[in-house]
């Protein structure tokens, strides 16, 4: 089944917009797992166990598990939440970026080693960093587009004053990406909650492509907001949280405050509907 499909049929069952980002913070663990990093595997796979009833997808974000040398930990929660909950799809936030030779290696280590539905990548270095990717056809790619940060205006919101109508850079890859760059129908873009408007402008010129939304929750972005900006007939979004729902306890009761925080974010996004 490829990432498309996946990701619809999550979304329908769990009746859910929402992504559990899995970002973890040894410092910001429960208390008796702090700073231990072990127990980075078991720690992500309880929030596996107590929120995959409330998402339509997984967000991995590789730098927190690299950073303290834990890919290891890192494909075993994949292989786990390929069998716990197998409908849900993966994610991995890598926002890889190179030339064609390298983005071979990483789109076989993002595909192939860690077996992701979907990574996250950095346009950037323009189509032939892209194309690799495009090679696995059942696999989804999300391209940066107009991130969730403030430094996101340096260069997403420059216009570009040799293209016709001077588009700001975002929408310039909006339309590369929902037009020519789109061979595959493979492609998807990162837009921030924390611009609904700029949301709203990405969907208008990219009608039909998926939306993967961070910024609710630890960032202040406003999900209703995503929502109404972001979802259309036959444009998918996925709106993810991560440290709000990870972190909402420090004590052992972490899953359980976990599970209700998914689940009150879910709410909030299906209200936005
Ligand atoms: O524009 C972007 C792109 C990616 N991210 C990633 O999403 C999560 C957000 O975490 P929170 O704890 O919910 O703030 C994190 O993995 C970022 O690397 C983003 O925030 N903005």
């Amino acid at each position: 089944m490829n990432f498309a499909d996946m990701l619809r049929g999550a979304t329908a069952r769990n009746h859910s917009l929402l992504c559990v980002g899995l970002d973890p913070e040894l410092g910001r663990f429960p208390v008796a797992m702090r700073g231990n990093t072990r127990k980075i595997y078991g720690f992500c796979a309880r929030i596996v166990d107590a929120t995959a009833d409330f998402v339509c997808a997984f967000k991995l974000q590789v730098a927190c598990f690299s950073a303290y040398g834990a890919e290891r930990q890192l494909e075993r929660l994949i292989e786990y939440i390929r069998r716990t909950v197998p409908h849900i799809p993966v994610i991995l936030d890598a926002k890889r970026g190179d030339i064609g030779s390298t983005a071979v290696q990483y789109a076989r280590e993002a595909f192939e080693r860690y077996d992701a539905d979907a990574v996250t990548l950095s346009p950037f270095m323009g189509f032939d960093s892209i194309a690799p990717y495009l090679a696995y056809p059942d696999k989804g790619v999300f391209l940066l587009c107009r991130t969730s940060n403030p430094g996101g205006d340096d260069l997403q919101n420059q216009r570009l004053a040799d293209i016709d109508g001077q588009p700001r850079l975002y929408e310039h890859i909006a339309h590369l990406a929902q037009g020519p760059w789109n061979r595959n129908g493979q492609l998807g873009l990162v837009v921030g909650a924390t611009y609904p408007q700029e949301i709203a402008r990405v969907r208008n010129i990219a009608p039909t492509l998926p939306l993967l939304i961070p910024g609710v929750g630890a960032q202040g972005g406003d999900a209703a907001a995503a929502v109404r900006a972001g979802l259309r007939d036959g444009g998918a979004i996925i709106v993810n949280s991560s440290r709000a729902i990870l972190y909402a306890s420090e004590g052992t009761d972490f899953a359980i405050a976990a599970c209700k925080q998914a689940g009150r974010t879910r709410s909030v996004l299906d209200e936005a509907q």
